[in-house]
């Protein structure tokens, strides 16, 4: 599995209130959420919808942690909602007035501290310098540091956006090791977007915390930069979390004024655990070519006969339409190499002794459906090189995606389409339904299309597979966003 995959990261939301609510709002604050923010776990668990876990807490001010703290014992949420503080000092106890301890903060069981937050930088003599011993002293006392970076308007204009931020973030991490760094959380928030209702666009986001996650990888290894988690911050709001959640390799949100209130802060919660359904699992089902959304669509404009004719056979015969747009994404799976598909299927196998459930070339379904996700970027890989060589052509996609990418649905809707889809293991059922009928090396040259379980942007995934400089993709400058 590679270092970028979300799926290796449980998903959070903080919220950051800053310089609000006092301790009596706080503890109100808490009991409104203990009403509110739950119901929405309980309602996914009770229609049966498995949801990843996400972690949730709150930063309040220096005066709420306490009530904070007692609070949470005494409602259902202790465990549920954790909480840090906004900012520590430096140094360890003394003469400091006005300063607030790593060690006091772990007295009171914060789990997190924030740190290097633009609004202290800005108003505060808040440097890189200070901030990497803060980060000492944080992971030093137990308690997990999570450090902002973000450009500001400036940079942003001087098209220098990314590029700021990760400066940022080797000032911050350059004294840890990397068993130290894999326990930091980073938040990226660009300065222009914190406070204003406007978020970049969630490709733009998208590609910022690749390229955050990249320079981990490079500076502390893979194994390091498969664990850190990359948040964003800035102007998030249950109406837009939904479409930056489901981008690729986001691990969750620093929310700052929706947090105050609790309904939205809940909202905001579901919304990431609705995702993270789809992040773990996104079955294919569905042939999905842009300006062409039914599958029907893109078999009359794409296959040739024969194929056409098989297709729309398969179809006439499956009016559950599933079952054959699962029948064509598994002829892209098998075009694009099954063999290995295979093989690391048959070494899971060994460990899963149990044959007798539903059998695909000898393989048990869910495992290798679970092998299918579990590579799908180097399915992707694969699929880049044929679409390279001009052997596929087309777009390859997922029908959560599809779902996902419906703004016409109303949230409650699209939650239940992807609970459904999430339910339903079509995908294996059809090729056992219709394997037997279906020449698929027929199906495999001059059509099945090309881009596989992917919710990331084209445009910019396959820059960086193919190495080209970072520095080159100038988003912020150009202009030229998300799918070309
Ligand atoms: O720490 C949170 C950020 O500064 C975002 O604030 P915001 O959600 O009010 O834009």
């Amino acid at each position: 599995m590679k270092y970028n995959d979300s799926v290796l990261r449980t998903p959070m939301v903080i919220g950051n209130w800053k310089m609000n609510l006092d301790h009596r709002q706080a503890g109100q604050w808490l009991l409104e959420y203990s009403g509110s923010g739950q119901n929405w776990a309980r309602r996914m668990e009770e229609t049966g919808t498995v949801v990843n876990r996400v972690e949730t807490g709150v930063l309040p001010s220096f005066t709420s942690l306490l009530a904070i703290h007692d609070m949470a014992r005494k409602t259902d949420l202790n465990g549920e909602l954790f909480f840090g503080a906004q900012n520590v000092s430096e140094l360890d106890a003394g003469a400091y007035t006005g300063d607030i301890s790593a060690q006091m903060l772990a007295a009171l069981d914060c789990r997190y501290v924030l740190l290097g937050h633009s609004e202290q930088r800005r108003y505060h003599p808040e440097d890189d310098e200070k901030i990497d011993r803060k980060m000492r002293v944080v992971l030093d006392s137990g308690m997990t540091p999570i450090v902002c970076i973000g450009e500001t308007k400036l940079g942003r204009d001087d098209g220098i956006g990314i590029d700021y931020a990760l400066n940022q973030l080797v000032s911050a991490v350059r004294l840890l090791s990397p068993e130290d760094m894999s326990k930091v959380i980073v938040a990226y928030e660009p300065v222009w977007s914190i406070g204003t209702g406007t978020p970049p666009d969630p490709t733009v986001i998208e590609s910022a915390l690749a390229d955050i996650r990249d320079f981990i990888n490079a500076t502390f290894g893979a194994d390091v930069a498969a664990k850190v988690r990359i948040l964003y911050g800035g102007s998030i709001k249950p109406d837009n979390a939904a479409s930056i959640i489901r981008r690729y390799g986001i691990d969750g949100f620093l929310v700052g004024g929706a947090s105050l209130d609790p309904t939205k802060f809940a909202k905001i919660c579901h919304r990431v655990a609705e995702s993270s359904v789809v992040r773990l699992r996104r079955t294919a089902h569905t042939i999905y070519r842009p300006g062409k959304r039914t599958v029907e669509e893109f078999t009359d404009s794409t296959l040739q006969e024969p194929y056409q004719i098989v297709a729309s056979k398969v179809a006439q015969n499956h009016p559950d339409t599933m079952a054959w747009r699962a029948s064509l994404a598994l002829a892209a799976y098998r075009t694009v190499g099954f063999q290995w598909l295979e093989e690391q299927a048959a070494a899971e196998l060994e460990d899963a002794a149990d044959a007798s459930g539903t059998t695909y070339l000898g393989f048990e379904a869910d495992v290798l459906r679970d092998m299918i996700w579990s590579n799908r970027l180097r399915i992707i890989e694969s699929m880049m090189k044929l679409i390279d060589e001009r052997r596929i052509r087309g777009v390859f996609s997922i029908r959560q995606w599809l779902i996902e990418c419906d703004d016409s649905l109303d949230p409650d809707r699209r939650h239940e389409l992807l609970a459904e889809e999430f339910a339903n293991v079509a995908c294996m059922r059809a090729y056992g339904e219709i394997g037997h009928g279906v020449d698929f090396e027929g199906f495999r040259r001059p059509f099945v299309a090309g881009y596989l379980l992917s919710d990331v942007d084209t445009q910019n995934r396959m820059w960086r597979m193919r190495g080209i400089d970072r520095k080159l993709h100038r988003p912020w400058k150009s202009g030229r966003l998300g799918l070309q």
